[in-house]
Formats: structure tokens, C-alpha cells, sequence
């Protein structure tokens, strides 16, 4: 449906076929922690999608979209699949399948450092149902020593017939100009489907709205990461001030008391960093207000998740 959307977009941005011009999907796939969204945020020179070392960290499928003279890559960004706990896990793993299914080549992201284990047979398993490119990117090799790197080339070459392997690292940008040159091979002619200087899908609500909540993965520890889900209240202009109210839901009584901490400090200075690098988004001065409220055990409620717009199936069906 999304595709079909954008394919409408495509005829009406451009009229004319461009010659030669390329431009298609890529699903980014991979088990949590893989660096999805680190290789997402490296391609675009830009943080379009919020990283920590806390798996699970992409909820929404992310589109980032790259314009090059022959080329518009557009990456989508998924949460990783892993076997889920709650009903919000099984969601987030439908979010990364679609995107799998709406792609023109998958680029599955395994750490380079890692063997293939349980959550890699559970990936390839959906992989082998969908007959599309599959692009291996074995990612982290900045923590592999020269010698063991072919050793793990090999390893990997091993566990499924990839259209191809390339290896990168994210965090230190080595070797993106191949990966992109690899992907680009797979996508059909097109003209572009998004505007040249559309860089992701995701609104500035959607984006301020995660920057607190990755300042809450940084912050707190064990389970209060994963019950996290951050709203936006209010948004008003006063003056060249931006004023932003927000609601941090959390799922138990005792997540509230830690994620506010002893005379609040915690809850300032999640606040404190958050009205930093919002700021420098939004390019004003912001004052950011915190509300956190309990709503039991909201990560298996389906229409909770509904709710805080973690379901993009849900949101594609209402459109
Ligand atoms: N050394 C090294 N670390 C990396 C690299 N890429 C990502 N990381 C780290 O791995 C951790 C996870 O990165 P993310 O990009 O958030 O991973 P993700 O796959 O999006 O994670 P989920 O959202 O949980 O699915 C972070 O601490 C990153 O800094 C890399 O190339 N080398």
C-alpha cells in the first residue's frame, strides 16, 4: 500500500520517465543490536533514527532517503526481529516482516563479530519465503583483526547463497560507497519517488518524540528501556521559544518512582539532555516539559500499541 503510494508521488514529482534513474526500496534487516540504525544514520550523514546499545531500540519501521544523481535509495529502517516476549514484540516483528515484503533487496545486517545462532535461522526462515535479494552486511568489522576477517567472509558464505556479502563497519563508515554500489544493482528504473531534499518519512513530532526517549535508553537500565513509550502533549510557538509537553508512559508503578529518581534528578536530567539536542533540531530555544504516567502492562495491549503509533500495519490499514 505504502509503495503503491509512493509510486502515485513518483509519476506526479517527475511526469516524465528520467532516463536510466534508478530508485527503489531496501529493507534493513537483522536481530537486535545488529547496527541497523547506526549504518541507517552513517549512509544519510544524518541521525535519523535513534541508536543505544539496548536492543530493541527501532520501534517504527524509519525511512531514510538518499538522493544521488542516478540513484534514490530509500532504506527502511526496522526493529529488530527477535522472538518476541509480548504482544508488542510480535508487533514490531510484523513491522520489520512488511517491510521485508515491500522491498526490492534486503540488506540483512548480522554482527560480524557474532556466530550464526537462533535468531538467525528465525530471520532466514522468513528470508527463504520471500525470493528477493538478499545482501549480506556483516557489519562491526573495526572489532574483527585483519586475519579472522576472510575466516568470518567464509563463516557467513556458508549459512545461506547471499546475491552478495560486503563487509562494512558503521560506526567508523568503512566501505559504505561498495555497499551502496551493491544495492543500487538490485533496484529497478525509476524515477525518484520522494523530493531531492526529503530525507526521511518520520515527521518532527515523530523524531522529537524519539530524542527523549533515547535519552531514556541511555539513562536507566534492565526493563524500564523496553516499557518506555514517549508522547507528545503540546507543542506551541511562544515568542522564539518552543514550548514541548510530553508524556513518558511506563507499564509499572515502580518503573515511575526509578524513572523520576530520588528528588526527581533522574526525570532532569533526562529533560536537561533531551531540550539540549532538541534545540539544535529545531533551531530555538525549548522548554521541555516531562510527565510520566502508568499504564499497566501496555506493551500487551493492542490498542495501547495502536495508541502510541507503534503499529505500522495498522497505521498503513487505516489510511
Ligand atoms: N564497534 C562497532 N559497533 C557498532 C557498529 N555499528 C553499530 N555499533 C554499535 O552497536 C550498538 C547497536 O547499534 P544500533 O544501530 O542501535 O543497532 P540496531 O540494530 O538498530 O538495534 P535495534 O534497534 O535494537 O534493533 C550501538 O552501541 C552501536 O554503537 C560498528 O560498525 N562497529
Amino acid at each position: 500500500m505504502y509503495r503503491v503510494i509512493c509510486i502515485y508521488t513518483q509519476i506526479i514529482l517527475n511526469g516524465g520517465k528520467m532516463k536510466n534513474y534508478k530508485s527503489g526500496f531496501i529493507a534493513i534487516v537483522g536481530r537486535p543490536n545488529a547496527g541497523k540504525s547506526t549504518l541507517l544514520n552513517a549512509l544519510l550523514k544524518e541521525k535519523i533514527a535513534i541508536m543505544s546499545d539496548k536492543p530493541n531500540t527501532t520501534r517504527n519501521n524509519i525511512s531514510g532517503i538518499l538522493t544521488h544523481e542516478d540513484c534514490q535509495y530509500v532504506f527502511v529502517d526496522t526493529p529488530g526481529i527477535h522472538k518476541p516476549q509480548q504482544q508488542l514484540g510480535r508487533v514490531l516483528n510484523k513491522n520489520a516482516y512488511s517491510a521485508m515484503e515491500d522491498c526490492d533487496v534486503i540488506g540483512w545486517i548480522v554482527d560480524g563479530t557474532q556466530s550464526f545462532g537462533t535468531g538467525d535461522s528465525f530471520i532466514l526462515k522468513r528470508i527463504e519465503t520471500l525470493h528477493k535479494p538478499v545482501v549480506l552486511i556483516m557489519n562491526k568489522i573495526d572489532k574483527l583483526p585483519k586475519e579472522q576477517l576472510l575466516k568470518r567472509l567464509v563463516y557467513w558464505q556458508k549459512q545461506h547463497d547471499f546475491n552478495d556479502i560486503v563487509p562494512i563497519s558503521a560506526l567508523d563508515k568503512d566501505n559504505l560507497d561498495e555497499l551502496l554500489h551493491v544495492f543500487k544493482g538490485y533496484l529497478p528504473e525509476g524515477e525518484p519517488m520522494f523530493p531531492e531534499e526529503m530525507k526521511s518519512d518520520h515527521d518532527i513530532n515523530f523524531r522529537m518524540c524519539e530524542i527523549v526517549r533515547e535519552k531514556i535508553l541511555f539513562k536507566t537500565h534492565e526493563e524500564i528501556p523496553h516499557s518506555v513509550a514517549v508522547i507528545l502533549e503540546r507543542k506551541e510557538k511562544r515568542g522564539n521559544r518552543m514550548y514541548l509537553q510530553m508524556m513518558v508512559v511506563v507499564d509499572r508503578e515502580s518503573q515511575k518512582g526509578i524513572l523520576i529518581g530520588k528528588q526527581a534528578n533522574m526525570i532532569r536530567s533526562i529533560r536537561l539532555d533531551a531540550q539540549k539536542e532538541l534545540k539544535d533540531m529545531l533551531g530555538c530555544s525549548v522548554d521541555l516539559e516531562l510527565f510520566v504516567r502508568v499504564e499497566k502492562n501496555w506493551r500487551n495491549h493492542e490498542n495501547k500499541i495502536k495508541e502510541f503509533g507503534l503499529d505500522e500495519l495498522e497505521q498503513i490499514d487505516e489510511d
